[in-house]
């Protein structure tokens, strides 16, 4: 029976899976690496989802991403040893102006996308680390990248540009978007499940450590709140989010700052993290009764209520909006505070269903319908990877 490993790298996660090939790849086994950096967990979860495994990872794996990808590959391997990995698949988060479908990692695909890197340097490498390691593994099997920007390629240009000189556009200086695996899965569960829905106007919020939303129209990409980078929109578990550029002339000529600085401070030490002063893991806020804590949290949810409104009217007004991500499955306390009195534009949660984190959580008096879906960005990349070898 054929295989297809799937690998996930976010910024602070390594999701993986081990899939039966097909036309519908079976999960076999999914696992996730959480908090790298600080106390990583591995967790697996068998093919009916029951949790097999839960891992204080040592210190030493838990460090980064690279100790994280290595202890993953072994507990997969000392699972399934038998398993005949015949592809690969890997999310990338940057494919640039060049890749949008998914695509087998040639050394020469390898080397455009390693000129991504300063596009996306809290993801791209770890997403090229994960290709080394499992072509070292996995000798013999398809590497096949697939892309975090390519759901985004429908943008019409009014959401593709900004408002520089063309040359910077035809350079490649464009609004990306980004978690388009993440919006892709979404689009086709709600294919699925409601198909009158899916074919109207969808705002999708993937909040998790990194977080954006989506303005769907018929399922497509009209616009995101991530742009050139990972850094805009919102504000995440360390980035900043949207910025006014006069604040990066300030930090270089006022403050003396250096790229290198301010690529730190942007992407590591703002967002939640540099709110609180505490930490950039939402549970970790939740539990907090510090004031800067709250501030932190607020500032989350107002920018989320404000992306929307803006979204909807991008999109001519809305039909349903959709959580997903670790903290829009998750955080009943956040999706209140982001819909709570947006009687407005049509929404009316179900405090209730809300709470327990029930898959419609509006009223039934709610002109917009309101959705809690898990995302599955590693079910697209094993059909894409899957597809890819043949
Ligand atoms: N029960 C929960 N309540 C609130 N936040 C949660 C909960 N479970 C997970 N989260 C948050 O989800 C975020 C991680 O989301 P995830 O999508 O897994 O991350 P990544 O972007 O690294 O893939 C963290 O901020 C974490 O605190
Ligand atoms: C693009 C991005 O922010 O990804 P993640 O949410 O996995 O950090
Ligand atoms: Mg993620």
């Amino acid at each position: 029976m054929a295989h297809v490993l799937v690998l996930n790298a976010g910024s602070s996660s390594l999701k993986f899976g081990l899939f039966v090939k097909g036309d519908e790849p079976q999960a076999l086994a999914t696992g996730l690496v959480d908090r790298i950096g600080g106390a990583a967990q591995l967790s697996l979860r068998n093919a009916a989802g029951e949790r097999m495994l839960d891992l204080d990872l040592p210190p030493d794996q838990a460090r980064d991403h690279h100790g994280a990808l290595h202890a993953a590959l072994a507990e997969i391997e000392a699972r399934f040893p038998d398993a005949q990995v015949v592809a690969v698949g890997h999310r990338i988060v940057h494919g640039g102006r060049d890749f949008a479908d998914p695509v087998e990692l040639t050394l020469d695909v390898i080397a455009q996308l390693q000129a991504l890197v300063p596009f996306a340097p809290l993801h791209q490498p770890h997403n090229l680390a994960g290709v080394q390691a499992a072509m070292a593994e996995f000798p013999h099997a398809r590497q096949v990248a697939c892309f975090d920007t390519a759901f985004h390629r429908s943008h019409p240009f009014v959401n593709d540009t900004f408002a520089l000189p063309r040359a910077y556009y035809d350079k490649g200086v464009r609004r990306y978007g980004f978690h388009g695996l993440s919006y892709d899965y979404i689009s086709g569960a709600l294919r699925q499940m409601a198909p009158t829905l899916h074919a109207g106007r969808v705002v999708v919020a993937h909040l998790g450590n990194g977080a954006s939303m989506c303005g769907m129209l018929a399922g497509r990409s009209l616009a995101s709140t991530m742009g050139f980078s990972a850094l805009d929109g919102l504000p995440m578990g360390t980035r900043s989010g949207q910025l006014d550029p006069g604040v990066l002339l300030y930090l270089l000529e006022q403050e003396g700052m250096d790229a290198p600085e301010i690529s730190d401070l942007l992407y590591k030490r703002s967002g939640l993290l540099g709110l609180s002063g505490l930490s950039h893991d939402m549970r970790t806020l939740e539990a907090s009764d510090d004031p800067h804590a709250r501030q932190a949290i607020d500032y989350f949810t107002f920018r989320i209520r404000r992306e929307l409104g803006g979204l909807a009217a991008a999109l001519d007004g809305l039909d349903a909006v959709v959580f997903t991500g670790g903290i829009g499955e998750n955080s009943a306390r956040i999706r209140h505070a982001v819909c709570a009195g947006m009687g407005w534009i049509g929404i009316e949660i179900d405090e209730d269903a809300n709470a327990q984190n029930a898959t419609v959580i509006s009223s039934d008096l709610s002109r917009v319908r309101v959705l809690v879906l898990a995302t599955n960005e590693e079910l697209v990349i094993a059909r894409a990877a899957g597809n890819l070898a043949g």
